[in-house]
Formats: structure tokens, sequence, C-alpha cells
């Protein structure tokens, strides 16, 4: 008898890209990104707006890669801000598309993958699945306490892309993944530092809302100044949101989110651009120091990963303040879809259980 392959459409809507990918078993047939200008996604005021948008571009590729639908057998799509659950592979419910459209969490774009997988997976009838959302939540009782009664630490991150870079690494040094301490730090459209002891985060600067600065997001700022900008009147509720979260960072420095572009412009002698990109390397290490404290110390490796681990000035700037920690690696890029499509394929092969959200 002979078994029909795994077909599996992998879906990452990131904030500024929709990239996807479609793997037979563990082999990639082709992956595509799709570049979405803030002018392109601004005529959409709330982010399930996007969705049609989103999917009619997803499956205008599709038919150019001459992939039927009906040859899939799962999606996967990027989990997105869901209650604070564990690491791992979850079937999309009508629970975890509630949650995403009333974005309790808050609102990212990585909301969007599960209800896309879930929409085309119920046409097709095949199963929908999400891997390792963002609300990944496997911090330390200590690290939840914020200072503020009122307030707790939550923890929001690119888990995906950290663990599967973690899982990598730790085979290239001949021990797995929960053998291993390591400070991964991901950077991309916004950052997230993270200390992983013996397979687990136990610790994170949510990347929405601490730590360094990012291309489009704030971090951490005074918080007295902030409230003050708060009650100034300058701005309602959904502009403040939108300018620390989407127009923060080196976007509110220089108009634009992409590195290259401020590197570019620190090449050709503006000052401005040479200390904020100073500064964003400084931050980043200023919080793998703290993370080291974390781990009391005992890092086996600093692995530096997303779009701005490309950049040798930002590497080379980071490295020199924190080599002393442990040595560091760097895998530029992220692996997402892959562990997207991976995730999902343990689930169909029988190798794993996915979970329940609930
Ligand atoms: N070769 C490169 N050199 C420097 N920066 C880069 C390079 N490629 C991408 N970047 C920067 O990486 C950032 C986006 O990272 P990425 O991981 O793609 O983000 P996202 O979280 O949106 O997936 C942008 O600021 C982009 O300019
Ligand atoms: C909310 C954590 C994940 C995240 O920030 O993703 P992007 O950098 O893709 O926006």
């Amino acid at each position: 008898m002979t078994l029909s392959k795994n077909k599996i459409l992998a879906i990452n809507p990131g904030a500024t890209s929709t990239k996807i990918a479609v793997y037979e078993e563990d082999q990639l047939l082709f992956k595509k990104t799709i570049e979405h200008s803030i002018e392109s996604l601004k005529q959409f005021p709330k982010l399930f707006d996007q969705y049609q948008y989103r999917l009619d571009l997803i499956l205008r590729i599709l038919e150019k890669e001459n992939t039927q639908l009906k040859t899939l057998t799962a999606i996967v799509g990027r989990g997105g801000l869901l209650k604070p659950l564990a690491g791992g592979t979850y079937r999309v419910n009508e629970k975890m598309i509630e949650d995403l459209k009333v974005a309790d969490q808050g609102e990212h774009a990585s909301n969007l993958g599960a209800v896309i997988a879930a929409n085309l997976g119920n046409q097709l009838n095949i199963p929908a699945f999400i891997v390792d959302p963002v609300s990944v939540d496997e911090m330390e009782p200590v690290a939840r306490i914020s200072g503020l009664a009122d307030l707790r630490r939550i923890s929001l991150s690119h888990a995906l892309n950290m663990k599967a870079v973690a899982r990598k690494i730790a085979k290239e040094i001949g021990k797995n993944y929960e053998e291993v301490n390591f400070i991964v730090v991901h950077l991309g459209s916004g950052v997230s530092v993270t200390p992983h002891k013996k397979g687990k985060m136990i610790d994170v600067n949510n990347a929405k809302a601490e730590g360094p600065f990012s291309p489009d997001r704030c971090g951490g700022l005074p918080a007295d100044q902030l409230v003050k900008l708060c009650f100034s009147g300058r701005y309602t509720y959904d502009e403040l949101r939108e300018k620390l979260m989407n127009k923060g960072g080196l976007y509110s420095y220089f108009g634009t989110t992409d590195l290259r572009q401020v590197e570019a412009m620190a090449t050709n002698g503006d000052l401005q651009a040479d200390i904020v990109l100073e500064a964003l390397a400084y931050q980043v290490a200023k919080e793998i120091g703290a993370m080291a404290t974390v781990l009391m110390g005992q890092v086996d490796r600093i692995i530096l990963t997303g779009g701005i681990a490309y950049s040798k000035r930002i590497v080379a700037d980071i490295t020199k303040r924190v080599k002393f920690i442990a040595p560091v690696v760097v895998v530029a890029g992220e692996e997402e879809l892959e562990s997207l499509a991976l995730g999902a394929l343990r689930v169909m092969r029988g190798e794993e259980v996915a979970a329940q959200y609930s």
C-alpha cells in the first residue's frame, strides 16, 4: 500500500510581510515573501480588515506556483497573541479564533495566521494548526513581577524562530535543547531577548512593550515621561498605541523601518543615524547582560537571529559588549516557515499529539 505524502502550506503573516511556503513532507517545494508597504496596509483600519487582501495574495501565489489547493493535506499558520500557553503544535479551534478576533491580548499581524489557516482548512476539509505562537509563556514566577501591583509582566516573543534556532545550535554542539542554557536574541521588526534554561524560555522582554527599541517599536520608555505624553491631549489612545508599536524605534527617528537605509545614512555621515544604530546595539547588549544574570552566568551560547542579524555593524557592536559572557553565534534571518511546517508534520505523522487550546 502506498501512503500519500503530506503536503503542507505554511503561512506567516508579519507586520510588513506575508511569507508562505509549501512543503512535501520535510522538503521545501517553494517559499515566497510578499512585502507590504505601510501605505498598502493603511487602507485597513483594523488588522482583520487585512484578511481578504492577504488571503487573495496567498491564493494568487499558489496558483502561480501550480499548487492546487486540493493537493494540500494540512495548513499551518503562525500563532498570534493568544492566552499564555506552553510551546508546541496546537490544532486551531473555535475558541482560538474567537480570542484572536477579540484580540484581548492585543493586535499583531500573526493573529491572522490561525484564522487564514482555519478558513482554508475548513474549505478543504483538512486540519489547521499553529506552532509555538508569540504568546508561549514559560516564565518563572519571579519574572512575572512588574514592580507595580496593578501590572504584571507578560511573555510575548518570537518564540517560534528562537526555539527552532536554539534546537539547531544545540544539535550543532552535540547536545539536546533540554540540556543547554542559551540567550537567544531575535532581531526583527520587534526584538526579543530570551534566556532559554534547559528547553524553557524562563524570561523575556515583552517584544511589544519592553526591552530594546527595534525598527518599528519603542521598547521600554521612561515611565513618567510616557504618562505625561498620555495625558498631554496630543494623541488619542489609538494614535499613541500606533506610535509606540508601529511607528516607534528607528521609524520614529528616520521615517523608515529598514535598518539598511539607516546604515546607509550613517555611512554617508549622518551622525544621528550613527548614534541611534549604536544605541540599538547598546540596548540589546544591555538586555543580554540582564538575561545572563537570570541564568546566573551559566550561558553556553548567545545566539543572534532575525533579519538584523545580517547587519555586520550591529552584530559586531553587540558582540564586543557581550562576548565576555559566552561565545556568540549568528543565525541570520529566520526559520519560521520551516518550523511551522515541521511542527504540523510531526502531528500529521503521529510523532506528536496536537495540544488543545482552551
Ligand atoms: N541584509 C540586511 N542587513 C541589515 N538589515 C537587514 C538585512 N535584511 C533585513 N534587514 C533588516 O531586518 C529588519 C526586519 O527583520 P525581519 O526578521 O525580516 O523582521 P520581521 O519580524 O518583520 O520578520 C528590517 O529592519 C530590515 O531592514
Ligand atoms: C509580539 C511578538 C512577536 C513580534 O514582535 O513579531 P514581529 O517582529 O514579526 O512583529
